[in-house]
């Protein structure tokens, strides 16, 4: 049998505070595929960010393991950018110097001063912001900023992309232009990704397979629904496809009927 590329393997994660002990994250084993796209959902709190923070590397797991290419992750790596839904942008640098901030710490050893300038203004170019490269963030509007932290990932080349809701603050136009980006770039390098993320729409449109979680505390993977849509995927295409509607039934099913969220009193 082939050996997953990422492989997350029986992780627990509980959290202790003086003499109290929250269980978040019960079992979770999944493998992800080379150029996989994968979207976690689940309510509010259930631990996504936990889990994904376990995959960059961030933060520690109780028990279990994640894999890399067979080899483990305990520690941050550029093998697995993440982007946050606040951009993470320094805010003293350029446009260009915040992605070229990253290239050069990567590549500083195997690419040339030129061929450093050339990837980060082709990774800028991708997400449609080389025209911005002189720019501070403050005076770029909210989803031209996370288009830089998209491109900032990219240009680290990053065997695993870690999006945590990349698109949550951003309003409905501007998310559904940088999705439709994403989708572009993904068929073309053929990222592997795994997203968080609580828009369901989004989640089908975007994944390959979708993880759902339990509520937690002790949050399992509940469910793992295959998204077989064919790509390209045109949102307006798609809204009155019969896959795609069964799966953003799917979803819903499993969120609001299966695992209500009950708010904690
Ligand atoms: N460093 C920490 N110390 C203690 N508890 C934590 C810590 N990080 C997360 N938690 C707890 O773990 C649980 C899961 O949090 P997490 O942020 O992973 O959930 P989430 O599903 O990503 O939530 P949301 O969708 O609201 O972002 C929450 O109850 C949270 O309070």
């Amino acid at each position: 049998m082939a050996k997953a590329y990422l492989s997350i393997e029986g992780i627990d994660k509980s959290f202790s505070r003086g003499p109290a002990t929250t269980e978040v994250l019960k079992d979770i084993s999944l493998t992800v595929d080379k150029g996989e796209f994968i979207s976690i959902i689940g309510h509010s709190g259930c631990g996504k960010s936990t889990l994904l923070n376990i995959v960059a590397g961030l933060t520690p797991a109780t028990s279990g393991a994640v894999l890399l290419e067979g080899q483990l992750v305990d520690e941050p790596g550029p093998d697995r950018a993440v982007v946050f839904q606040n951009h993470s942008l320094l805010p003293w640098l350029t446009v260009y110097e915040n992605v070229a901030l990253g290239v050069d710490k990567v590549f500083r050893r195997r690419k040339s001063a030129a061929e450093r300038r050339d990837w980060t203004m082709f990774n800028l170019e991708l997400v449609h912001m080389g025209h911005a490269r002189d720019k501070r963030p403050s005076e770029i509007s909210g989803g031209m900023k996370q288009r830089v932290g998209i491109a900032r990932a990219l240009a680290m080349e990053p065997k695993v992309l870690l999006l945590d809701e990349p698109f949550g603050a951003l309003d409905a136009l501007t998310r559904a232009h940088l999705q439709d980006q994403v989708m572009q770039i993904q068929a073309t390098l053929e990222n592997t990704v795994m997203m968080i993320t609580h828009d369901v729409d989004e989640a089908v449109l975007l994944s390959d397979r979708i993880v759902m979680m339990t509520n937690g505390p002790s949050a399992r993977i509940g469910e793992v629904l295959e998204v077989p849509l064919e790509r390209p995927r045109r949102r307006l295409e798609l809204v009155n496809d019969a896959t795609y509607l069964a799966c953003r039934a799917a979803v819903l099913k499993f969120l609001y009927e299966r695992n209500r969220f009950v708010e904690a009193a």
